[in-house]
C-alpha cells in the first residue's frame, strides 16, 4: 500500500507528497514478568504494559523537519520505531512512501572494527552499492569529524564519537524519510552546526526528518513542525516555535510541581494547535 491509497478518507492528497500517514497507531509492550525467570515452565504469562501510544494519527509530507517533543516516557521512541516499521503497533496502521532510516546503523556497526570499517559496513547495510559506498566514505568521514580516531576500533569511542560516526553514515545514504533520536544532543557546537547543514541538504533534496529532542531550544532552530507526546497522546501539532514554547512552559511547570498550571499548558496547547488528523 502506498500513501496516495489513504487519499478518499484521509484527504491526503496535493502537494507536497506525503511521506507518512499513519492513522489510530496504538502499542502496548509484552515484557516477561519478573516473578522468576522460570516463569514459562510454571505455566505462568508473560504480562503486559499499559498503554504507550494511544491511538496516534499523524501524516508528514516532503520538506518537513518534524521535532517530537515530550518528557521522558512519553512515547516519542516507540511512535519511531513503529513509525519506521521496526516495532509492530498493537492496532492502528501505516504507510510510507519509502523506508524510514531509524538514525543509528548500530546494529550493522561492530565495536571491534575501525570506525573506517564500520563506516564500509554501514553504508553497506543500508543498501548502497560498493561503488557509492566508497565514494560516500570521505564525506561522512569529514561530517564526523573524528579525526585520526577514524582508524581506531569503535569501542574505544565516547558516545559522543559513536553517535556522531553513526549520524554521518546515516544521511550519507540520503534516505527519503530519516528518523534521528537525540543524535545531536551528543555532539559538541561544531557538529551541531554541520549536521544542521546536512539535515537541510536532505530537507532540500525533498527528504522528511523527524527530530527527537529534549531541548526545546533544538526543536526550534533546526524544525519546521513539531509534534508534542505525552503519555502516549498526540497533544499538539503545529509551528515547531510555537509548539516547541508551549512544551517549554509544560516542562518549567511539571519541574515546579506548578500541576495546575502544567494541566492548563496541555489543555491550551490541544485547543491551540490541535492534531491535525483525528481519529
Ligand atoms: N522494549 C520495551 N519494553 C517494555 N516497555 C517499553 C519498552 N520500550 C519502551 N517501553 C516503555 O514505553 C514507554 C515509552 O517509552 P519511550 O522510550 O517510547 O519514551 P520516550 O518518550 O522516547 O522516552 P525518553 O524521552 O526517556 O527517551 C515507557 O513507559 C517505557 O518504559
Amino acid at each position: 500500500m502506498v500513501a496516495s491509497d489513504l487519499e478518499p478518507g484521509w484527504r491526503l492528497s496535493g502537494e507536497p507528497k506525503v511521506t507518512i500517514a499513519a492513522e489510530n497507531l496504538r502499542l502496548r509492550y509484552t515484557v516477561a514478568r519478573s516473578s522468576g525467570s522460570n516463569w514459562w515452565r510454571r505455566g505462568g504469562k508473560k504480562s503486559v504494559t499499559g498503554p504507550v501510544l494511544r491511538g496516534i494519527s499523524m501524516a508528514t509530507r516532503e520538506g518537513e523537519m518534524v521535532g517530537l517533543v515530550g518528557l521522558n516516557g512519553s512515547g516519542k521512541s516507540s511512535l519511531l520505531r513503529v513509525l519506521a516499521g521496526l516495532q509492530p503497533a498493537t492496532s492502528g496502521t501505516v504507510v510510507a512512501s519509502a523506508q524510514p532510516q531509524l538514525l543509528g546503523v548500530s546494529a550493522a556497526l561492530v565495536p571491534e572494527l575501525s570506525g573506517a570499517e564500520n563506516i564500509w559496513l554501514g553504508t553497506l547495510a543500508m543498501g548502497m552499492t560498493p561503488d557509492d559506498a566508497y565514494f560516500a566514505k570521505e564525506r561522512i568521514e569529514q561530517l564526523a569529524g573524528i579525526g585520526e580516531a577514524i582508524h581506531q576500533p569503535m569501542k574505544t569511542y565516547s558516545s559522543g564519537m559513536g553517535a556522531r560516526l553513526r549520524f554521518a553514515i546515516s544521511v550519507a545514504a540520503d534516505p527519503e524519510i530519516l528518523m534521528i533520536d537525540e543524535a545531536l544532543s551528543t555532539g559538541d557546537a561544531s557538529f551541531a552546526e554541520r549536521a544542521k547543514e546536512a539535515m537541510h541538504g536532505l530537507i532540500t533534496r525533498a527528504g522528511t526528518v523527524f527530530l527527537v529532542s529534549h531541548a526545546a531550544k533544538t526543536i526550534e532552530d533546526m524544525c519546521t513542525r513539531a509534534i508534542w507526546l505525552d503519555a502516549g497522546t498526540l497533544i499538539a501539532d503545529g509551528p515547531a516555535d510555537e509548539v516547541a514554547n508551549m512544551y517549554r512552559y509544560y516542562a518549567h511547570s511539571i519541574a515546579l510541581g506548578k500541576d495546575e498550571a502544567a494541566k492548563n499548558a496541555l489543555v491550551s496547547a490541544t485547543a491551540s494547535h490541535p492534531p491535525a488528523l483525528s481519529n
